[in-house]
């Protein structure tokens, strides 16, 4: 049986702009992303992708439906609080790394559990800087770091707070394949070894194929599931959409 649903859109619905300009970019997406499962987000270019990862972190407002974070239903929330929820149970990493350029990875790393007033458990710290290999580098600023570097740095950053899930948005975009495998890897383990609930958003079926569950978009619409996706059978889906 399915673990609870660490996030979860109910008939959700989001449209960008209005009259005869208007983009129906959700229409009607209930889905539901299991506590400690590594899921894909797939589909071709503008079937909602990043619309639905935005809406499920509580980046952006949905029109209608609902979207809950743990026990959280984030489209009830004030900004404030929903500010709150984003910075205490959600984690990100994104394609273009957004570190800190002038703070240490360690200080990046800790940023914003230190802008919580949170302290950090020292032990999962020191698990998340070895397992991505860091502790040689925790004094790097990100300009002395690679990108697939800079990208595991963006990844401890994420896990530092044990969220209740990471959104990670084409986190290998940036980086040539071996580094991407790493990331990859790391982020795979984070779920299968630590517990952690990761959501994907990806174009690339080999990055698909490290993840439990793909879910494929077309047109603002949940059009299939793949369960343990092979990076071929992430590719077929892809082209019977027309991607
Ligand atoms: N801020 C916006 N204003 C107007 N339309 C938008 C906005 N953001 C997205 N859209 C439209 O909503 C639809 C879904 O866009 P979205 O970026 O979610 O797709 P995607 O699957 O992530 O695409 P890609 O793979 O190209 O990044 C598209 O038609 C897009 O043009």
């Amino acid at each position: 049986m399915d673990s609870p649903a660490a996030v979860e859109a109910a008939d959700v619905v989001k449209v960008y702009g209005h009259g005869d300009g208007a983009v129906r970019a959700l229409d009607h997406v209930s889905v539901a992303f299991p506590t400690r499962r590594f899921t894909a987000i797939m589909g071709p270019s503008g079937s909602g992708k990043s619309t639905l990862m935005h809406c499920l972190a509580g980046l952006e407002r949905v029109d209608s439906g609902q979207v809950r974070i743990g026990r959280h239903e984030v489209t009830r929330l004030s900004d404030a609080a929903l500010t709150r929820v984003r910075r205490d149970h959600v984690g990100f990493v994104f394609q273009s790394f957004n570190l800190l350029p002038t703070l240490s990875a360690e200080d990046n790393i800790l940023l914003g559990l230190r802008l919580a007033g949170r302290d950090p458990d020292k032990q999962w710290f020191d698990t998340v800087v070895d397992v991505l290999g860091l502790r040689a580098r925790l004094g790097h600023r990100p300009s002395e770091l690679s990108g697939g570097q800079q990208q595991r740095v963006a990844c401890a950053r994420a896990l530092v707070g044990r969220p209740d899930v990471v959104f990670a948005d084409e986190p290998t975009g940036n980086l040539d394949s071996r580094s991407g495998a790493e990331v990859l890897g790391f982020l795979r383990a984070s779920v299968h070894e630590f517990g952690q609930t990761v959501v994907m958003v990806t174009h690339d079926p080999v990055a698909a194929s490290y993840t439990d569950h793909g879910v494929l978009l077309a047109d603002g619409r949940v059009a299939s599931h793949l369960q343990r996706p092979t990076a071929d059978a992430v590719l077929s889906a892809l082209t019977s959409l027309g991607a």
